[in-house]
């Protein structure tokens, strides 16, 4: 039976969607007993050249023309917050599925559009929002619920993982090497939303959400980006075997929960150390499954594509259709685990020995007087920041007992 979809937005995720549905349109239909047929497409630009083959295809830029049309699935890669979200309730209201990618407006709207759907006996389904390609959500969803999942952390910003692979494997300077991240279309419009960590946190909000059954307020994140990194501590930490990447994690501690996104030194015997440029990896813990990790291309347009069209093929294929969502918030603890972190100093290297001699500590670099003390709380971290000059400090995670993924 033909599906007539509305496709809202063809940049660069949209053209991904109308390439794979032609590209591979033996398989879809070996793989779903429906026809995806795009039928109307919204843009805001109707004067832009368009690369792919748009016949038989209504171009619009007025959204009415969509509302008006009989239309049994509405697919939005436009980007934008409170007016996309109005236009996907007033489609959900009508009973029609939604697929959608735009991670900005659904951190902030998921919980009444869900609610929604679910009102009107209906589904949105979003795998391209969080991790590109990496089909998270629905393993999350559908094949780890069996699962207490107790902790999932992630690379979950190409960007800036492009980034921080490219200033520590080749030395590129920050300006420099965001410019190449901007090029190679892995940024977004706006690129403050990645190098600040306010993308990273919308997809890790998402994520807790989902592993938590709870809600969560973009506001409940501590957010740390990468704008302040200095690639000096990218250098010493290249000496002590540990490469810098933004992290996403949220934590189960039993009667709270932490959500953070921060720059972190992993070392180079864990698995997400490896994940270099655009590519994203997303490491979950569950209570039967112990861990697992998750690796695939963050960003792209096929590759975030890739897991809108499944989305498409999932709401008629699977009965995807929700009936409990999260109702309480979660309660949320910020205070920092023990840990070990790395210091960089600004006083003289004596003073420095002086307020650490209580502590267990390796010396990086004595000119630069860069330090990681071992296993400090919360409030020795503090203490530390206070009594010393501290010119830049980053949590240290390293290898499980397995080696293969665990934080100390
Ligand atoms: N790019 C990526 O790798 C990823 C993107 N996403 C998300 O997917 C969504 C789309 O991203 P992307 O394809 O990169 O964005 P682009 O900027 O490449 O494309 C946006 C498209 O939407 C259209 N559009 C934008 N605003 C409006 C509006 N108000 N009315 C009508 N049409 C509009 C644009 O029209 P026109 O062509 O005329 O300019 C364009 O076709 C975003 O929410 C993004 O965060 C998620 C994961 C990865
Ligand atoms: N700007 C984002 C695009 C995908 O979500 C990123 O860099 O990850």
């Amino acid at each position: 039976m033909e599906k007539k979809i509305a496709l809202l937005g063809m940049g660069t995720v949209g053209s991904g969607v109308l390439n794979i549905l032609k590209e591979n349109k033996d398989l879809l239909l070996n793989s779903t007993d429906e026809l995806l047929t795009i039928t109307h497409i919204l843009v805001s630009d109707l004067n832009k050249t368009r690369t792919v083959d748009l016949s038989g295809i209504q171009v619009t830029d007025n959204i009415e023309d969509i509302k008006n049309a009989e239309i049994d699935l509405v697919v939005e890669v436009m980007g934008g917050l409170q007016d996309t979200k109005t236009h996907l309730l007033y489609f959900l209201e009508q009973g029609i599925p939604v697929v959608s990618a735009n991670k900005d407006m659904l951190a902030e709207y998921i919980d009444e559009l869900e609610h929604t759907a679910l009102n009107n006996k209906t589904t949105i389904l979003y795998e391209g929002a969080v991790a590109g390609g990496i089909p998270i959500i629905h393993s999350l969803t559908h094949s780890l619920n069996a699962n207490r999942i107790s902790k999932v952390m992630g690379i979950l910003n190409g960007t800036t993982n492009f980034m921080l692979t490219q200033m520590a494997d080749k030395g590129l300077e920050y300006e420099d090497v965001l410019k190449i991240a901007q090029d190679m279309g892995y940024a977004e419009a706006d690129p403050s939303a990645d190098v600040l960590g306010l993308d990273a946190a919308r997809k890790t909000l998402l994520l807790a959400r989902l592993a938590f059954k709870k809600r969560f307020k973009m506001s409940d994140l501590d957010v740390i980006g990468i704008d302040k990194v200095d690639k000096i501590d990218i250098v010493h930490g290249k000496k002590a075997n540990m490469t810098l990447k933004l992290l996403g994690v949220v934590e189960d501690k039993s009667s709270s929960y932490h959500l953070s996104v921060a720059p972190i030194f992993v070392d180079n015997t864990h698995q997400l150390s490896n994940v270099k440029n655009e590519k994203n990896a997303v490491f979950v813990e569950g209570n039967a499954i112990g861990q697992a990790m998750f690796y695939g291309p963050g960003a792209g347009s096929y590759e975030t594509a890739s897991a809108v069209v499944s989305d498409m093929i999932n709401t008629f294929n699977l009965s995807s259709k929700k009936t409990i969502l999260p109702e309480e918030f979660g309660e949320v603890d910020q205070s920092k685990e023990q840990s070990d972190y790395y210091f960089r100093f600004s006083d003289s290297i004596e003073s420095v020995k002086e307020v650490l001699k209580d502590y267990e500590y390796k010396l990086i670099d004595e000119t630069d007087k860069v330090f990681i003390v071992k296993s400090i709380s919360s409030k020795v971290y503090e203490d530390i920041q206070e009594e010393l000059q501290v010119k830049a400090s980053y949590q240290v995670i390293g290898a499980g007992q397995d080696g293969v993924a665990g934080t100390n």
